[in-house]
């Protein structure tokens, strides 16, 4: 199985990252991007994938287009296809939309970064053209690099905003709490472990216990004790209606 992946950014190396780690060959992948050809050595070095500037679409099996949207329809306009699965992985565009200007399947993944640490949450939208041995690989893939869930029209944009940006709505919260430990005198990336630690438990907790967040808030919060009172700042700040707004924002398309 040899794989294409169109674009050398963040995305796309979190996936390499993630597919070598779980087995893939490194020389069955090659990346190419735009113009940054030092990224592209940068990436050979370090993960012993291949790269090019010019590909040959008939030599893959799978083309993942890993460059921003506006880029994307353009790429596919641009090459001959034959029978490639066609992935992309860029936000608002879809499937049918690839398979009119290909004639190939054509899937709709959105990941987030977690992917190259094989804890990814994928969601995968399937154009009509797509094969049940395709859906197949597609979904193995994906599964390689953590948990895949399948999506359409209507619930495509929410799981890019819960999934795909939300690991940066994370880091926005890590941000704002790491000040008050440094403040209290821990070094910053000690600070940093203490929360990112605690998150991480949290969410092994969430994934294992199925239980109302409400219920899990009782079992860490004693009445009028600190716990209680720290999340009724929460609530008196509004956060539910801040993260409903973030979440709404990030799924709209612009
Ligand atoms: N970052 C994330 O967490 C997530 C991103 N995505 C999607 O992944 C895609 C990439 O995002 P990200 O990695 O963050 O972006 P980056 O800006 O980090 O990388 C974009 C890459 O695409 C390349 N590129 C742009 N246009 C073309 C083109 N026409 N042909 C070949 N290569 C091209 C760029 O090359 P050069 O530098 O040479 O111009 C660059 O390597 C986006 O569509 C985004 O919506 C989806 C889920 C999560
Ligand atoms: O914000 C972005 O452009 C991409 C889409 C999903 C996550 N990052």
């Amino acid at each position: 199985m040899n794989i294409l992946m169109v674009g050398a950014g963040s995305m796309s190396e979190s996936l390499v990252r993630g597919w070598i780690d779980s087995g893939i060959a490194p020389e069955s992948i090659t990346m190419t991007n735009r113009a940054d050809r030092k990224r592209l050595s940068e990436l050979a070095n370090e993960h012993g994938v291949q790269i090019i500037e010019e590909e040959s679409i008939e030599s893959f099996d799978i083309v993942v287009l890993a460059m921003q949207p506006e880029g994307v329809l353009e790429y596919v306009k641009r090459h001959e296809w034959t029978n490639q699965l066609l992935v992309s992985v860029a936000a608002h565009i879809t499937p049918d939309e690839i398979e009119q200007i290909s004639g190939c399947g054509a899937v709709c993944a959105m990941p987030n970064t977690p992917v190259a640490f094989r804890t990814g949450m994928t969601g995968l939208w399937f154009g009509h053209q797509v094969a049940m041995e395709q859906k197949q690989l597609a979904t193995e893939l994906f599964l390689r690099v953590g948990e895949v869930v399948e999506t359409d029209e209507t619930t495509m944009p929410f799981l890019m905003a819960a999934a795909g940006c939300s690991p940066a709505f994370f880091y926005e919260i890590v941000g704002a709490m790491t000040p008050v430990l440094t403040e209290a005198g821990f070094e910053a990336q000690q600070a940093r472990r203490i929360i990112a630690q605690a998150m991480k438990g949290s969410a092994e907790l969430l994934l294992q216990d199925a239980r109302p967040t409400d219920a899990l808030i009782d079992d860490v919060a004693a009445p009028n004790g600190p716990t209680d009172r720290g999340v009724q700042v929460l609530r008196t700040h509004e956060l539910k209606k801040i993260m409903r707004a973030a979440l709404s924002e990030s799924a709209r398309e612009a």
